[in-house]
């Protein structure tokens, strides 16, 4: 699990089921480049940095000094939803994760890294429909939906429009998922992102964020995971 931030990553520890370890203790492995590995049971949670580089590299390094493969990364902590398909303090789970802001202005507007002809600006995400299913089930409002990457937070309505324009049916905006998709592709390991919303996408306006219930939508959700069929 890689987050952003260490308050990120500590709701993700306090979600995760008592039931869902292993037999091995609970453990923190100080990883090459600053990194603080948690280990629970059969789970890993990194709080990587903030924004797609740093994520890229911080799950590159897990991945690279893993003992055994992982099965499954998955990108998560809070982002902004889109109205009306992601309210405050709902779930949103990826169907892809999407580089929004990766390629060139031109004169006919954005042109992404593909359509010039190199890289990629999205993955395909696995458990995406298992992982909704569960979180809905125990009670969590929950989308699925592209989630976009951006390295600029969107503080304006126009710029939100932009996006839905350019993605239809996007659920979220957050800072790290493609980071995190580029290196878990080259490991060859199964990606997913899931965020919980702490504002809406459009106007800035902090006022209206809500930490503390999109930290605890977070927590909760990791109680809820299919673990038996993600891992
Ligand atoms: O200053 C602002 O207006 C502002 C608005 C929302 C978020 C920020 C951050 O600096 C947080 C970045 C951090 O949190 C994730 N995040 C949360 N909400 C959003 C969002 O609406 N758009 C993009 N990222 C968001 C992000 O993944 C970072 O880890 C500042």
């Amino acid at each position: 699990m890689v987050t952003a931030v260490a308050p990120e990553a500590a709701a993700v520890l306090r979600g995760l089921p008592a039931g869902s370890a292993d037999s091995a203790p609970d453990a923190e492995l100080p990883l090459p480049g600053g990194y603080l590995l948690h280990r629970r049971g059969p789970v890993d949670v990194l709080a990587a940095g903030v924004g797609p580089a740093a994520a890229a590299a911080g799950t590159a390094t897990a991945l690279a000094l893993a003992a055994q493969p992982y099965r499954l990364v998955l990108s998560t902590g809070i982002g902004g939803g889109f109205a009306p398909l992601a309210p405050l303090g709902s779930i949103v789970v990826a169907d892809q994760i999407v580089a929004a802001d990766l390629g060139a202005d031109t004169p006919d507007g954005f042109a992404t890294v593909t359509e010039l002809g190199f890289g990629r600006v999205s993955h395909p995400t696995a458990h995406a429909a298992a992982v909704a299913a569960a979180l809905r089930d125990g009670g969590l409002p929950t989308a699925v939906g592209p989630v976009l990457t951006v390295s600029t937070v969107t503080g304006t309505a126009a710029r939100a429009e932009q996006l839905t324009a350019r993605h239809p049916g996007a659920a979220a905006e957050a800072m790290e998922g493609f980071g995190v998709a580029e290196a878990a592709a080259g490991h060859g390991v199964p990606v997913l992102e899931l965020r919980a919303v702490s504002n809406a996408v459009g106007p800035r306006d902090r006022a209206a964020w809500r930490i503390g219930e999109a930290f605890a939508a977070l927590e909760r959700a990791f109680a809820l995971l299919p673990y038996d069929r993600l891992l």
